[in-house]
């Protein structure tokens, strides 16, 4: 079994059973025993169809006789790979990306089409210098060609950010995003990890505007550290990191996290809190909280409770019980698709559904929080409907709650009490944030 089968077998899983691309690929890998360079190769090809993926049909279609989506399964996905091979990676030779194609197909049980896959192919290769323009006729059509975007989706960047600052935030979602983490400042300090990261051949830049966090390149296998495996640090977005900034638990204090499973908001708590103090963090998955369990074990934190409870369902017990309480809302994830390209082909319809449950949750949630305490709504996406129009919702209906200013690590300010953060401005995932506090 080779990395372009196991490739080929994750695209189709993604596009016929609307499955995850990374959760589908760390499966695939697995049941076909692929490590190293080949499983490498794997996860670029995925993920690099996924970036491309509107502009390598576009081409597939100058060259075939036939549309790309009416043709038979797996053909369209034997192209992209192939397409993607020869268009995007220099070390494969075209020959290679070709027959590799041609094989596939019949491997596939497509050996009649392996005629169709071997012409389109050849038109591709020998076509590749001189590939026909992308349509100019409006830009939208454009930008969704160029960077492979769902039409809906780039119409809404521009719309919320203009066309210029949209298309700069196209560019980035095909960006490699750094890989960050966060100093565990319980057992170590950035100085001491920087030097054990470095002596380990590790690159490492700190993050330029948020404390602790740090940009690593050269790492490999991660897990292989001995400072990963020490729990020296958390892997985490410098947007996810920032959330427990904000919320600022102080050592001691109580917090209620109500939608934290794999644990990271969690995590960056106790930091906040030196370990000291009461976490209970709950998710709706009951399997999800191992991942939690798991985690507070390698950083060395003693102080996260987990527990399995539906955030939109009443707790007594809870009520007015902790000094922050953090809604870190499931969501459509269109801030991280830098890390999940699959999502920008999710269907819109849930949007509405997702602000429903958002909505739901922050209401509940919000019975927990003491008389002065603290509740942060965040998400990993940046459109205002699960955003700023849930928490305009919500302290609408309930005014014992105010937007509360915080000041970011660069020194911005922000008056009205909440943020989105993009890549291109802020160095980090797309994300909101918005801190509210309970006067009475
Ligand atoms: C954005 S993720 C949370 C990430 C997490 N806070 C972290 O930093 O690692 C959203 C989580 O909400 C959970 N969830 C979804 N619906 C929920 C509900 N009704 N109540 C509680 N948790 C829920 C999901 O299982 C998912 O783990």
């Amino acid at each position: 079994m080779g990395a372009r089968e196991t490739a080929l077998r994750v695209l189709v899983q993604c596009s016929t059973a609307n499955a995850w691309a990374d959760a589908s690929l760390q499966a695939q890998l697995k049941r076909d025993g692929l490590s190293g360079a080949e499983a490498a190769l794997a996860s670029r090809l995925v993920y690099g169809v996924m970036q491309s993926k509107l502009r390598l049909d576009y081409y597939i279609g100058c060259y075939c006789t036939q549309k790309p989506d009416h043709l038979q399964r797996p053909l369209l996905e034997i192209l992209e790979l192939s397409a993607y091979q020869i268009l995007y990676l220099d070390r494969i030779p075209d020959s290679a990306a070709v027959n590799e194609g041609v094989k596939l197909a019949k491997l596939m049980g497509r050996g009649p089409a392996s005629g169709l896959i071997n012409a389109v192919l050849r038109k591709i290769v020998a076509n590749k210098n001189n590939l026909p323009p992308l349509p100019e006729r409006d830009a939208v059509t454009n930008l969704s060609l160029t960077y492979s975007h769902p039409k809906w989706l780039v119409k809404r960047l521009i719309g919320l950010f203009g066309q210029e600052e949209a298309t700069q935030i196209l560019e980035v979602h095909n960006q490699v995003a750094p890989l960050t983490v966060q100093v565990n400042p319980l057992v170590t300090t950035q100085e001491s990890l920087v030097s054990a990261l470095e002596i380990a051949g590790v690159s490492v830049k700190t993050h330029p505007w948020v404390n602790g966090c740090l940009e690593l390149t050269g790492v490999g296998d991660l897990t292989q550290l001995e400072a990963f495996q020490k729990g020296h640090f958390l892997v985490q977005d410098p947007a996810a990191r920032l959330v427990a900034q904000i919320a600022s638990p102080k050592a001691g204090q109580t917090v209620l996290d109500v939608c934290s499973a794999p644990g990271g908001k969690s995590f960056a708590c106790a930091f906040e809190m030196e370990n000291q103090g009461e976490i209970i963090s709950c998710d709706v998955h009951n399997s999800k909280l191992v991942r939690i369990d798991q985690g507070a074990k390698r950083l060395g934190i003693t102080t996260i409770a987990t527990t399995c409870a539906d955030g939109r369902v009443y707790h007594e017990d809870w009520d007015s019980q902790f000094d922050v309480v953090i809604v870190d809302a499931p969501c459509s994830g269109l801030g991280i698709i830098r890390k999940k390209p699959d999502i920008r082909y999710k269907k819109p319809d849930d949007l509405f559904t997702l602000s429903v449950v958002q909505s739901e949750i922050l209401a509940n949630a919000a019975a927990y929080v003491k008389v002065g305490g603290t509740l942060i709504y965040s998400t990993c996406t940046i459109l205002p409907e699960e955003n700023q129009q849930v928490c305009d919702a919500f302290l609408a209906e309930f005014p014992t709650f105010v937007r509360d200013s915080f000041t970011l690590g660069d020194g911005t300010v922000t008056e009205e009490g909440q943020v989105t953060l993009l890549p291109h401005r802020h160095q980090c995932d797309g994300f909101f944030i918005c801190r509210m506090v309970r006067n009475t």
